[in-house]
């Protein structure tokens, strides 16, 4: 059986809750504890990726650079990955990150577009970087489509490719579909990954699931740090794969203590599902949709919540925020 690599995103996707505002040294002893606890891959960057950074995504405390460089320093073991989306990081921030020692390149795009990163990946698997395509609202389109895009993402150059549960819409069954249709359709040596979001609660069990079905690169987050509703908590998820029979190669109780010690404190609030988190993965859109979907429904004195399931029933995607008035007018009856 193939081994796991265990990655963790509480420095990357964790950025979303802390609003991109993790100093170096912070960044330095979550990466050192995930060091001495065993993980494979530790993500560092904005939440949006590198160049994140700015009005639109929120403005981060300390540049990329400075985080990926107080990552690297601090771990022994460890490798470090960068997340860049096509459009807003770029190949020269991609190379900065990799002369300050990161050696993962996991590469994000919607779904439906893998072929917007073919650059990217081919120029990160040419530097010798392991790529990982990250295929975006994974739970958008039917299994087969989703192995397409994977496939595409493979011939640029990826050594690995990820179901990415970015609405936290997925559950177990949907989940292991979608995983074992790109298991079958990949290379052998081509490796799946599996994101998961607890929007629904089944982030640690959806991991599981994808494991199950053929899923070798597994993310979580201390804590479930990260966006919305939160990822799969990692180190529940290591003690949840160690108990169903997968060795991660872990250290349990280290990974127990730093997210404890380490990143309970540094959390503005308890990740829990709140009815925005469950709303958002209900209805299986984009959780930066639901601000805009609380100022249309209070404009328009209707249900954020029906908002949101209306632009989930439309598949409308980033990009199209300006669909969220529009929806919020047509259900209170009168012209946007
Ligand atoms: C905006 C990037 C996004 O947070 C990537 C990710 O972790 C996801 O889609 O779940
Ligand atoms: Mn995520």
């Amino acid at each position: 059986m193939t081994a796991l690599t265990l990655v963790d995103s509480s420095l990357r996707d964790g950025m979303h809750s802390v609003r991109h505002r993790f100093t170096p040294q912070q960044v330095a002893a979550v990466a050192a504890g995930l060091d001495r606890g065993g993980v494979d891959v530790i993500e560092v960057t904005h939440g949006d990726g590198l160049g994140g950074s700015s009005i639109q995504y929120g403005e981060a405390l300390h540049s990329d650079a400075e985080l990926i460089a107080a990552a690297v320093e601090a771990v022994s073991r460890a490798r470090v990955a960068v997340l860049l989306l096509p459009g807003i990081g770029t190949l020269r921030q991609l190379r900065e990150a990799q002369s300050l020692g990161a050696s993962v390149a996991r590469i994000a795009t919607h779904c439906t577009e893998a072929d917007i990163a073919a650059q990217q990946i081919a120029w990160a698997a040419e530097q010798g970087m392991h790529v990982a395509g990250f295929l975006m609202m994974s739970h958008m389109v039917q299994p087969a489509v989703l192995a397409e895009q994977a496939r595409l993402m493979e011939s640029y150059g990826a050594g690995t490719v990820y179901v990415v549960d970015s609405a936290g819409a997925l559950v177990p069954g949907t989940t292991a579909e979608r995983v074992a249709a790109l298991r079958a359709a990949l290379a052998p040596e081509t490796a799946v990954g599996i994101h998961t979001h607890n929007n629904l609660g089944c982030g640690v069990g959806n991991a599981l699931a994808g494991v199950a079905a053929g899923a070798t690169w597994v993310d979580g987050s201390l804590r479930g740090l990260g966006a919305s509703a939160g990822n799969a908590q990692l180190e529940v998820l290591v003690a949840a794969l160690e108990r169903s029979g997968r060795a991660t190669g872990a250290n349990l109780f280290e990974l127990m203590d730093v997210a404890e010690e380490v990143v309970a404190p540094l959390m503005p609030r308890p990740q829990v599902i709140d009815r925005s988190g469950l709303a958002i993965g209900y209805a299986g859109v984009y959780s930066s949709f639901l601000l805009h979907a609380e100022r249309a429904a209070e404009r328009y004195g209707v249900d954020p919540r029906d908002v949101l399931m209306e632009l989930g029933r439309r598949r409308v995607v980033g990009g199209q925020e300006d669909m969220i008035i529009n929806v919020a007018a047509e259900l209170a009856g009168v012209a946007a």
